[in-house]
């Protein structure tokens, strides 16, 4: 028996129900030392398909971090803060922060808008200010997940032990982390870090997840939108019960 598919889909039958997503801006956020330019050295090494945009920044260089192998170099570019000052005036930065006095960081408006032409997908590892401020310049790619320690003191041993901060220093990260838990509920996601290896997987899958939102794939949208029989009738009243008695 020949079948006949109905003239909606005559044209379409060959045509491949594959969509190519738009970008995603996949966020680690959460307070400093849970572990998120570890976890994202780690999958940008895996996976080169995948970006990161360097933030620019007016804090020192932290020495690299002999434990993670995290070099701040590959995360920052270093910048004066009357440099700073130009790139805010002339509006190129897409956003940006002043988490302590004297002290600014943000992130590049140009390869944001890049990555969305080429429909690439971008890591970072924000504080949850920079990710809400990235969410409302770009709320149709940010997906926003927030990296907790597995208990705060592991959080503070962490910290303690990349020797990045001491003494107040130390003591005023880990504090701005415990202000940091006031904002999980405005991410999508929590995850938590226990072993790196594990976490980099949920991460993975959560991405995975997210590329296949049929709000991220344009092109599939329309065509199924063209193919939809408008005269369809997809719900009914049945005030008298009698479509269930004629089953
Ligand atoms: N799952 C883990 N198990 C054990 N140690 C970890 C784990 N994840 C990260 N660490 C260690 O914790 C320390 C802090 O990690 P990292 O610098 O990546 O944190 P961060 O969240 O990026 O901090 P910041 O936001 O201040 O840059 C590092 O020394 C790293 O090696």
């Amino acid at each position: 028996m020949t079948v006949v598919p109905p003239a909606n889909i005559a044209e379409h039958m060959t045509t491949e129900l594959d969509g190519r997503s738009s970008s995603v801006f996949f966020v680690l956020s959460g307070p400093g030392g849970t572990g998120k330019s570890t976890l994202i050295r780690r999958w940008l090494k895996a996976d080169p398909d995948i970006g990161y945009v360097k933030n620019v920044t007016t804090r020192n260089r932290r020495p690299p971090d002999p434990t993670s192998g995290v070099n701040d170099d590959d995360f920052f570019d270093f910048v004066s803060r009357a440099r700073f000052r130009e790139l805010v005036e002339t509006d190129q930065l897409a956003q940006w922060v002043n988490p302590q006095k004297g002290y600014y960081s943000g992130t590049p408006r140009q390869p944001l808008l890049d990555a969305i032409e080429q429909r690439r997908d971008l890591l970072f590892d924000y504080t949850p200010q920079l990710y809400l401020n990235l969410q409302r310049a770009f709320p149709e790619q940010v997906v926003g997940v927030f990296v907790a320690p597995p208990s705060m003191e592991v959080l503070r041993d962490r910290l303690a032990g990349r020797s990045s901060e001491h003494g107040d220093k130390l003591q005023l990260k880990f504090n701005m982390g415990v202000q940091d838990l006031s904002y999980v509920d405005m991410h999508h996601y929590h995850v938590t870090n226990h072993d790196l290896e594990e976490t980099l997987e949920t991460l993975r899958s959560i991405l995975r997840a997210e590329k296949q939102r049929l709000g991220r794939l344009p092109e599939l949208r329309a065509l199924y939108e063209s193919v939809k029989d408008r005269r369809q009738m997809l719900f009914y009243y049945d005030p008298a019960g009698s479509r269930i008695a004629d089953i």
